[in-house]
C-alpha cells in the first residue's frame, strides 16, 4: 500500500464476467475516503468493460468494513481534512453509479458489516453472508447518523420497527436474523461465500433470481399514517432515553422524509443532516470516547516493548464477599477455572451462592441456557486453605480493606504460589507498596480495581507500583480483555484515579448543601447534566458505612482538600444508612423507589452548627449551570492533580475512567475533554475565586493554575510529570 494512502481496493476480473472488488484497509476495512474513490474508480472501469457482467464486493481476510473510517470525522473536525460535497459519497458515488448501475452487484459478507460497510451492501442488489457475520448501524453510538443511505434503505429491508431498533439501539443482528428479516438473501459456509456470490450475480444478469433496487423497495414499509405513529412514538422513547442529543432525532428526521417524500428526497436530508452533525459537540466527544477507549491498551514503556502475555490457565480469588463473587463471576463467564477461597465454610457457600445468583439472574433473562450455567459453575471450585494455590497463575485478594490482613494473605501468597504468580489487590485505596511489604515479590504485586458489580461493570483500573514488571502489567491488560473489561493502567497512590475524581464530586455536593442548597435540585441538575444519578443518590445507593471508609483514607492523606461534613455521620448514628436501610438522603419503598424526606433538614442543620458554616443565599439560588461547576470543577482539578503526578499516563485514560467508572456522560468525552470544551482560563477563574471565599477545598492545583493562565488545554502531554509508575 502506498504509505500516503490509507486503504485501496482491488479489482479482479475473472472468466465468468465477474469483477471482484476487494476492500482492503486493515485492521477491519473501514471505508476511507481513499478506499471509496478507488471503488468509484473499480466500478467506472467495471461498468465500461465489455468482458464484465456483474460485480460483487467482499472484504480483505475475512472481513467485509467495519464502516467509515472514524479517523475522518475526527479530521473533518479539525480542519485537517476537506469535507467532500453533501451527497458526493452517499448520491453520486453508492446510489447513482452502484445501485442504478446496469450492472448487477452482490455483496460477499464474511466477518462483519457494519455501518458504511452495511450500507454499501444494502445497495448491492443481493447480499450473501457467512453464518457468524454481524450486521449493523451502530453510527449514533458515534454521535453520526448512517450517511451512506442507511435510512433509507434498512427501513425497505427490514421494515420501519426493525430499522429503528437497530439504528436507535446501535444493536447488530447476526446473518441468520438478518436472512429471516430480509437483509441478507442466502448464508452460506465461508469457503462457499464467493462462488456464491458470482453464481448469484450472473443469475441476476440472467434473470434467474431477482434484479432488487433495496431504495425502490416499498412492500415492507407500513402505510403513511402508521409510519408516523411509530415515528412519533420512536421520538418520543429517543428524547427521554438521550435529552440531552440532537443525532438522534436529526436521524429520525431523515427516516421519516424519505418516507414522507420518498427516497431520493429522503438521501438527500440524510446527506445534509449527516453533515451538520459532524460538528455537533456530542458527537467531538463520542468520537474522541472511541479512539480513547482503544487507546487504553497502548502504555508506553509497556506495551511497545514486544512482551507477549503469558497464559493465564488458572486464578485464585480470595474472599467471597461483594466484590471477590462478582470477580469470580466476570473471570468464569469468560472460561477461566478459578479457584474461591474463603474463611470458613458459611462464608465459602455464601460466596458461591453469589456467583450462582449473579448467572441465574442471566438464566432467568434467557441471555444464558441452563447448559451454559452448569458448565460455566464447574470452573468454580471452593476452598479454605492455600494447598489449590501451588498451581495457580494469578490470585486476586479480595477481603476487606484492612492493612494488616491485606499483608498477612500476600506473606502467605509468596509461600503457597508458584514464583511465576501474578499477586493482585483489588483494594480500593490502600498503597500497594504497604500490602507487599512482607514480601520480597514487589514485581509481581499490582492492583486489579474492579468496580461494583464486578461482572457487571466495565472498568478495570490496572494499578502499577514502581517495582511491578511491564511483563506482569502485559499479562493483567490481556485477562481484561478476555474477561471484556475496559482496561486503564494508573499509578500507585490512596484512590487510584477514579476514586480520587470521585471524593471531590461527592465533597462538594455535601459543603453546597451545608450552606444551603437543596440536595434533591442538586441531585436533579447533576441527572440533566447525564450523570446516571445524583451525588447524594449515589451515596444512599453505595451506603454511609462504605462512604466513611473512604472519607477516611481521604482525609487522612489529602487533609487540605478534604470537606469534613457531618451530613452522612449524623445519619449513620441514626441506622439511616442508605438505600439498604431504606433511609439515606431519600427514603425507599418496598419497590427501591427513592422520595424525597422532609427529615433530612433536620441532620442538615445539625451538621452545619458542628462545622459553623452558615447559610449563603448566593449558594441557596444557584442555577443549574453554577451547580454542575461547583459540583465538577473540583474533579477537574484531582483530575488534573492526578495527570500531573502521572498517576495516569494520558489525560484521555481519565477521561474513559470517568466515563466508566463514574458515569460521567460519554457524550460529553470524559473529564478532561469536557474541562477542555469549556476552556482552563475560566475552570481555573471559578475554583480560584471560590478558594478566596469558601476555602482551600476549591483551590485549584498548580497543574491548573499553570495551564489556566495561559489558557493551555488540560489534556496536553504532561512534559515534566513526575512519574510515579
Ligand atoms: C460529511 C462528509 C463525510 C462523509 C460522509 C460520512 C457518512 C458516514 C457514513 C457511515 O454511515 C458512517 C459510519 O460508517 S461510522 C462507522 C460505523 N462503524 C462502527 O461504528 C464500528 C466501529 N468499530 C467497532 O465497533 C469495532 O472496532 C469492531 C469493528 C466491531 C471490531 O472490534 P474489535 O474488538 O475486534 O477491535 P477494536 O479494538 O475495536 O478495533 C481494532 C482497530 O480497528 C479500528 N477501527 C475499528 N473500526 C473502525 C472504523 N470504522 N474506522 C476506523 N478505525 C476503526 C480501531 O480503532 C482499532 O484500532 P487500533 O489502532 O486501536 O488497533
Ligand atoms: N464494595 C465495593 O464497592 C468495592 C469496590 C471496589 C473495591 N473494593 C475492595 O474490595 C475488597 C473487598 O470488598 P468487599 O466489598 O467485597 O468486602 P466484603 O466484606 O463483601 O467481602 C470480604 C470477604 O473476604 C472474606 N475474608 C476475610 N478474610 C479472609 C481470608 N483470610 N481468606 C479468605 N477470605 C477472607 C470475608 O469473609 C468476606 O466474605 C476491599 O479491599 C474493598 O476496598 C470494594
Amino acid at each position: 500500500m502506498d504509505s500516503r494512502t490509507k486503504g485501496k481496493t482491488v479489482m479482479e476480473v475473472g472468466g465468468d464476467g465477474v469483477a471482484v472488488i476487494t476492500l482492503i484497509n486493515p485492521p477491519v476495512n473501514s471505508l476511507s475516503f481513499d478506499v471509496l474513490y478507488n471503488l468509484k474508480s473499480n466500478y467506472e472501469e467495471a461498468l465500461s468493460r465489455n468482458d464484465v457482467k456483474a460485480i460483487v464486493i467482499t472484504g480483505a481476510k475475512g472481513k467485509f468494513s467495519g464502516g467509515f473510517d472514524i479517523s475522518g470525522f475526527s479530521e473533518i473536525q479539525k480542519g485537517t481534512m476537506k469535507e467532500p460535497k453533501v451527497g458526493f459519497i452517499s448520491i453520486d458515488i453508492i446510489t447513482d453509479l452502484l445501485e442504478a448501475a446496469r450492472k448487477p452487484s452482490v455483496a460477499a459478507i464474511d466477518g462483519l458489516a457494519l455501518g458504511g460497510g452495511l450500507e454499501l451492501s444494502m445497495a448491492c442488489h443481493a447480499r450473501i453472508s457467512t453464518p457468524g457475520a454481524q450486521l449493523g448501524l451502530p453510527e449514533l453510538q458515534l454521535g453520526v447518523i448512517p450517511g451512506f443511505g442507511g435510512t433509507q434503505r434498512l427501513p425497505r429491508l427490514v421494515g420501519l420497527t426493525k430499522a429503528l431498533e437497530m439504528i436507535l439501539t446501535s444493536k447488530p443482528v447476526r446473518a441468520e436474523e438478518g436472512h429471516s428479516l430480509g437483509l441478507i438473501d442466502a448464508v452460506v459456509p465461508s469457503a462457499e461465500l464467493l462462488t456464491t456470490a458470482r453464481r448469484w450475480a450472473l443469475d441476476i444478469v440472467e434473470r434467474r433470481k431477482p434484479w432488487i433496487t433495496s431504495l425502490l423497495k416499498t412492500d415492507k414499509l407500513p402505510p403513511l399514517g402508521e409510519a408516523r405513529e411509530i415515528l412519533k412514538f420512536a421520538r418520543g422513547q429517543t428524547r427521554k432515553q438521550a435529552p440531552n442529543m440532537k443525532h438522534p432525532l436529526m436521524c429520525l428526521d431523515a427516516l421519516e422524509m424519505g418516507i414522507v417524500s420518498g427516497p431520493r428526497v429522503g438521501l438527500e436530508k440524510e446527506a445534509e443532516v449527516g453533515s451538520q452533525v459532524i460538528s455537533l459537540d456530542t458527537t467531538k466527544g463520542l468520537i474522541h470516547v472511541f479512539f480513547s477507549q482503544r487507546g487504553t491498551v497502548k502504555v508506553p514503556g509497556v506495551t511497545d516493548r514486544g512482551l507477549m502475555p503469558r497464559k493465564i490457565k488458572k486464578v485464585a480469588i480470595i474472599g467471597g464477599g461483594l466484590m471477590g463473587s462478582g470477580i469470580a463471576t466476570a473471570l468464569i463467564l469468560s472460561n477461566y477455572p478459578v479457584i474461591l477461597k474463603e474463611v470458613n465454610e458459611k462464608f465459602l457457600e455464601a460466596g458461591i451462592g453469589r456467583v450462582k445468583a449473579n448467572l441465574q439472574s442471566r438464566v432467568r433473562k434467557g441471555s444464558m441456557s441452563k447448559e451454559k450455567f452448569e458448565k460455566t459453575m464447574s470452573l468454580l471450585k471452593g476452598s479454605l486453605d492455600y494447598e489449590s494455590f501451588r498451581d495457580v497463575d494469578m490470585v486476586i485478594e479480595a477481603v476487606i480493606e484492612n492493612i494488616s490482613l491485606k499483608q498477612q494473605i500476600f506473606a502467605d501468597l509468596e509461600k503457597y504460589c508458584p514464583q511465576h504468580c501474578i499477586l493482585a489487590s483489588n483494594t480500593s485505596t490502600i498503597d500497594l507498596n504497604k500490602i507487599g511489604e512482607r514480601t520480597k515479590s514487589q514485581d509481581r504485586i499490582v492492583g486489579a480495581h474492579f468496580f461494583s458489580p464486578a461482572h457487571v461493570m466495565p472498568l478495570l483500573e490496572i494499578v502499577r507500583t514502581n517495582h511491578t514488571s511491564a511483563q506482569v502489567i502485559v499479562d493483567l491488560l490481556d485477562v481484561g480483555k478476555k474477561i471484556k473489561k475496559t482496561p486503564v493502567v494508573v499509578g500507585n497512590c490512596t484512590g487510584f484515579a477514579v476514586n480520587r475524581m470521585f471524593f471531590p464530586y461527592t465533597q462538594a455536593a455535601m459543603f453546597l448543601v451545608e450552606r444551603g442548597a437543596d440536595p434533591y435540585l442538586i441531585d436533579s441538575a447533576v441527572s440533566k447534566f447525564g450523570m446516571p444519578m445524583g451525588p447524594f443518590r449515589l451515596c444512599d445507593l453505595v451506603g454511609f458505612g462504605v462512604a466513611i471508609a473512604t472519607a477516611t483514607q481521604f482525609i487522612e492523606n489529602f487533609p487540605e482538600r478534604t470537606y469534613k461534613s457531618m451530613i452522612i455521620p449524623l445519619m449513620q448514628e441514626d441506622k439511616r444508612a442508605g438505600e439498604a436501610t431504606r433511609k439515606g438522603f431519600y427514603l425507599y419503598d418496598d419497590k427501591r423507589k427513592a422520595k424525597p424526606d422532609p427529615e433530612l433538614k433536620k441532620y442538615i442543620e445539625k451538621a452545619r452548627s458542628i462545622s459553623g458554616a452558615n447559610v449563603d443565599p448566593k449558594l441557596v439560588k444557584l442555577s443549574e449551570k453554577e451547580i454542575i461547576e461547583m459540583t465538577f470543577f473540583p474533579v477537574v482539578n484531582e483530575a488534573c492533580r492526578v495527570f500531573a503526578e502521572g498517576i495516569a499516563v494520558k489525560a484521555a485514560d481519565l477521561d474513559i475512567a470517568a466515563i466508566m467508572g463514574m458515569g460521567f456522560p460519554p457524550y460529553r468525552g470524559g473529564i478532561m475533554f469536557w474541562a477542555d470544551s469549556i476552556g482552563s482560563k475560566y475552570i481555573y477563574s471559578r475554583l480560584d475565586e471560590w478558594s478566596k471565599t469558601y476555602g482551600d477545598f476549591f483551590k485549584p492545583c498548580a497543574f491548573l493554575a499553570e495551564r489556566g493562565s495561559k489558557g493551555a488545554p488540560l489534556s496536553a502531554p504532561v512534559e515534566q510529570a513526575r512519574s510515579r509508575l
